[in-house]
């Protein structure tokens, strides 16, 4: 059993390293992640050429590493489920289902939040 108590820095490296791998895993196979990172992209973009201050970056950031995050840990979930069964099951369609949902309000939430920070500067650009 693995000694989780002591600190090792050869495992937060690997740790690390995983973690990176499970990125480009969803940058390349994860259709949802794929589209999400363009977005995220093209935000990022538009959000350097409006100025934005320190405080609409701050929600940017946490709007647009979220959907990220959070997509990802979908994908988890789905595999989860499809390695706990192949079978059809209501609770397998539940916890797909429900994990989709929190992608769905997270991101909701950071259009809103885009809408909001980017709309009034690229109005004030135009007129
Ligand atoms: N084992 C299962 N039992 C019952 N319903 C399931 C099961 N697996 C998937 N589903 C239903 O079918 C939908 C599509 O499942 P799928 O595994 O293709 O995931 P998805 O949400 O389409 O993901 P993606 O296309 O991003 O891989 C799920 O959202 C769920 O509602």
């Amino acid at each position: 059993m693995k000694d989780r108590g002591s600190f090792s820095l050869i495992r937060l490296l690997s740790a690390f390293k995983y973690a990176i791998q499970g990125i480009q895993y969803a940058a390349k196979s994860e259709k949802n992640f794929q589209i999400h990172l363009f977005a995220g992209s093209v935000v990022i973009m538009l959000s350097f050429f409006l100025r934005l201050d320190k405080i609409e970056w701050i929600f940017m950031m946490i709007s647009i590493f979220g959907v990220m995050a959070l997509e990802l840990v979908n994908s988890a979930m789905e595999r989860a489920v499809d390695l706990a069964t192949d079978k059809i099951h209501p609770l397998a369609k539940q916890a797909k289902d429900l994990a989709a949902a929190a992608v769905l309000i997270y991101t909701l939430m950071a259009v809103l939040i885009g809408v909001l920070i980017l709309g009034p500067k690229m109005i004030q650009l135009f007129y």
